[in-house]
C-alpha cells in the first residue's frame, strides 16, 4: 500500500485549484471538505447579501431595520401626541366650564337678571320692523331724512352747541340722535303764520312746552322723531303745526284739486281722539283761512261708526289732512276714495298703544299706501324701553326728544291713594265727589261697573254720562260732547277715554279701580293737571289691587315727590331682598316690578303669538 492514505471517493471532492505550477503535485490541490448543511447555508448568507427575500421570517438588513424602528417610533410619537392633545382638549373644556361656573358664581344677581331679561325681551321682539311690507320685500331703505326748506332764524343758526345744550338743560329736555336741530323758544321764531300765533293766543298758549320747544324744530326740519313728554304737555300742537305748515306750504306752491292729497296723515288708537285731534286741526285751519291771507285747507276725518257721506263736501275737494283709525283708514285706501300718491307725513299718536292694541300689522298696511319716502314721527307719554328700540329701528335718524322719564307721572297732578273696602267704594266715591267742583272724571276697568257707577249717580241726583266701548258712536259723541261742553258734570268712563282726550279744566279723577298698568294710572290722573294747571286724583286701591300694582303706583308716587300712604309704604319690593336692582320694567315702564313680573308680558306674548299664527298660515 501506498503512503497515500484512502479517502473514500465521496469525500474525493476537488476544491478550486490554484494555479498549477510546474512542479507541484496532486496534493497541493487539495480542498477540505465542506458538508452540504454548511455549504447550503454559505450559499444562502450570499443569496441573502445580494438581496433575494421572500417570506415572512426573511432576516432584514440593517438598514431596514433602522427604517422600521423609525417609523414605529414616529407612529408612537403620533399616538403620544393625540392623547396629549386629547387630554387638553378636555381638560381646556373642562377649565371653561369652570370657569364659567366661577364667573356665574361671581355674577351679581343683576347681571343674572339683565341676561334674562335680554333673553325676554329678544323672544318678544317683533319679527319685522316698521315698514311696509313693500319696502321690507324690495330691500328699500331710506338712509338720509327728508329735506325742507324750513331754515331757523339766522341767530339759532349762530348758535353754539353748548348754548343750545344750555336751552334743552333748563327744560329738562332729553334728546338723542344724530345732528339734532335747535331748540327754540318762540312760536315767531319758528315762523309759525301770524293768524296762527293770534288764534293760539287766544287759547292761552303763548310760549312753547318744552317738547314744543325742541320737537316742532325738529320736524319742521323734516326729522323723523319719537316725542315723549307727560300727560297735558302740548304734544298735538308739536306733531299738528308742522304738518299744517307742510300742506300750507304746498296748497300754495300748487293748489290742489279733487281727488288730490292728502300731505299728511295723523294715526290715532281711538276715535274720541282722532275726532279731538281733527277739530283742533279744523280751528287752527280756520284761523289761517279766517285772517283772509292764507288758502283753506282741507282735513278729513276718518274712523269707524260714521258715515263718510257726511264728509263728501271735504272729499270733493283737494284732501290735505286725514286725521284717522287704522281700520276705517285701511278701508278707504283699499276702495281708493283717495291715495297716498302724495302723502310724505306719517304721526302716529299715543304710538305706544297703537303697537300695544295690537295695530302694528295695520299700520305696516297703511305704510304700503304711500309711494315714497316719508316722515315719520310717534308720539306719547308713555314709551316703554321696548317700543323705543322697536321704533329707533323703523325710522330714518331719528331724533328722540323726552321730556321727563318716559311714563312717568305729570307733576301737576296731586296723587291720593286711598284704601276703600271693596263694598265700601260706591258710598265713598259720593263723599269723594265733594272733594272739589266738576267737572270731575271717574275711571272703572269694567264696563259693567262703568253702568253701575253711573245708575248709582243719577239716582243720587248727579249729573253724569257714561263712556265705554260697548257703547254706540252716537252715545259715546254724546257723552264727550256734553261733558266738555258743562252740560254734565260727571262722566264715568272706561279706558276709552283715558289715552288723549283733552277737557277743559278738569278738577278731579277719581280712580275706582286701579288698573293693572301703571301706563293705563298714568294716562288716567293725565286727564287733569294740564298744560301747566293743578288737578287732584284719587285712587281706590283695596285687597284686590295686586300686590305688584301697588308696588309699581308707590314708586310712581315716590319718584312724582308725592305722599305715600302707610299700607302702601309697608310693601316691601322682593326686589331688595334678591339684591336685584331697581330699574324699571322695559315692556310696560312700571318701576316696581322686574320684567319677568311684568303683568303686560303675558298680554303681549299672547298677542304676537296670534299674529305670528295668522302669519304662519297665511291669514296676515
Ligand atoms: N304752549 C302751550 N301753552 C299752554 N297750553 C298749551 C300749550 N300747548 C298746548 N296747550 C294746551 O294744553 C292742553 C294739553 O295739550 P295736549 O292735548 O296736546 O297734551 P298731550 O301732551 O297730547 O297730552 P296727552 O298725553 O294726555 O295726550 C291742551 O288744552 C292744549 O290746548
Amino acid at each position: 500500500m501506498s503512503d497515500t492514505e484512502y479517502v473514500p471517493k465521496r469525500r474525493r471532492v476537488r476544491s478550486p485549484s490554484p494555479p498549477k505550477q510546474s512542479n507541484e503535485s496532486d496534493d497541493d490541490n487539495y480542498v477540505p471538505y465542506v458538508p452540504v448543511a454548511k455549504r447550503r447555508e454559505e450559499k444562502f448568507a450570499k443569496l441573502q447579501s445580494w438581496g433575494v427575500r421572500s417570506g415572512r421570517d426573511r432576516p432584514k438588513r440593517p438598514q431596514d431595520e433602522a427604517e422600521e424602528r423609525e417609523a414605529e417610533l414616529k407612529e408612537e410619537e403620533l399616538k403620544k401626541e393625540k392623547a396629549r392633545r386629547e387630554r387638553t382638549l378636555l381638560l381646556e373644556a373642562q377649565d371653561v366650564l369652570k370657569k364659567k361656573t366661577e364667573q356665574d358664581a361671581k355674577k351679581t344677581v343683576d347681571e343674572k337678571a339683565d341676561e334674562e331679561d335680554a333673553e325676554i325681551l329678544e323672544a318678544i321682539k317683533s319679527r319685522r320692523k316698521l315698514a311696509s311690507d313693500l319696502e321690507l320685500a324690495k330691500g328699500i331703505q331710506y338712509t338720509d331724512p327728508l329735506t325742507t326748506d324750513w331754515r331757523p332764524p339766522r341767530f339759532v343758526r349762530d348758535r353754539k352747541p353748548e348754548e343750545n345744550e344750555r336751552i334743552r338743560d333748563k327744560y329738562h329736555i332729553l334728546v338723542e340722535g344724530d345732528d339734532i336741530p335747535p331748540p327754540i323758544e318762540s312760536f315767531r321764531d319758528m315762523k309759525i303764520p301770524q293768524p296762527i300765533i293770534d288764534y293760539m293766543k287766544s287759547k292761552g298758549i303763548k310760549s312753547p312746552t318744552p317738547i314744543q320747544l325742541q320737537g316742532i324744530p325738529a320736524v319742521f326740519a323734516g326729522r323723523d322723531i319719537i316725542g315723549i313728554a307727560f300727560t297735558g304737555s302740548g304734544k298735538t300742537l308739536t306733531f299738528c303745526l308742522p304738518l299744517i305748515m307742510t300742506a300750507l306750504e304746498e296748497e300754495t306752491k300748487l293748489p290742489f284739486v279733487q281727488g288730490e292729497g292728502p300731505v299728511g296723515i295723523i294715526l290715532c288708537p281711538s276715535r274720541e281722539l282722532a275726532n279731538q285731534t281733527f277739530e283742533n286741526i279744523g280751528a287752527w285751519c280756520g284761523a289761517l283761512a279766517q285772517s283772509g291771507k292764507y288758502p283753506q285747507l282741507n282735513c278729513l276725518l276718518c274712523i269707524g261708526g260714521i258715515s263718510m257721506s257726511e264728509q263728501s263736501h271735504t272729499m270733493n275737494k283737494g284732501l290735505h289732512i286725514v286725521v284717522a283709525t287704522p281700520g276705517r283708514l285701511i278701508d278707504m285706501l283699499e276702495k281708493k276714495r283717495f291715495t297716498f300718491n302724495n302723502c310724505k307725513y306719517l304721526c302716529m299718536d299715543e304710538a305706544d298703544r297703537m303697537v300695544d292694541l295690537g295695530f302694528e300689522d295695520d299700520v305696516r298696511n297703511i305704510m304700503s299706501f304711500f309711494k315714497r319716502q316719508r316722515q315719520t314721527l310717534l308720539f306719547s307719554a308713555t314709551m316703554p324701553r321696548k317700543i323705543q328700540d322697536f321704533a329707533r329701528e323703523s325710522l330714518i335718524q331719528p331724533v328722540l326728544v323726552n321730556v321727563g322719564r318716559a311714563g312717568a307721572a305729570n307733576l301737576d297732578v296731586l296723587q291720593v291713594v286711598e284704601y276703600v273696602k271693596q263694598e265700601a267704594k260706591m258710598v265713598y266715591l259720593l263723599e269723594c265727589l265733594q272733594k272739589t267742583p266738576p267737572p270731575v272724571i271717574i275711571f272703572s276697568e269694567n264696563k259693567n261697573e262703568v253702568d253701575d257707577i253711573q245708575e248709582y249717580l243719577l239716582l243720587k241726583g248727579v249729573e253724569a254720562v257714561a263712556i265705554h266701548g260697548s257703547k254706540t258712536q252716537e252715545e259715546r259723541q254724546y257723552a264727550i260732547s256734553s261733558f266738555k261742553t258743562g252740560k254734565k258734570d260727571v262722566m264715568v268712563a272706561s279706558g276709552v277715554a283715558s289715552k288723549g282726550l283733552d277737557f277743559n279744566d278738569i278738577q278731579h279723577v277719581i280712580i275706582f279701580s286701579m288698573p293693572k298698568e301703571i301706563e293705563d294710572y298714568v294716562h288716567q290722573i293725565g286727564r287733569t293737571g294740564r298744560s301747566g294747571k293743578t288737578g287732584i286724583a284719587t285712587t281706590f286701591v283695596n285687597m284686590n289691587t295686586p300686590e305688584q300694582t301697588l308696588l309699581d303706583l308707590k314708586y310712581l308716587l315716590i319718584e312724582a315727590g308725592q305722599k305715600v300712604p302707610p299700607f302702601l309704604q309697608s310693601i316691601e319690593d322682593p326686589r331688595v331682598a334678591q339684591g336685584r336692582s331697581l330699574s324699571g320694567c322695559p315692556v310696560c315702564g312700571g318701576l316696581g316690578h322686574a320684567l319677568s313680573n311684568c303683568p303686560k308680558l303675558e298680554d303681549t306674548q299672547r298677542r304676537q303669538m296670534a299674529s305670528h299664527r295668522m302669519e304662519d298660515t297665511g291669514g296676515y
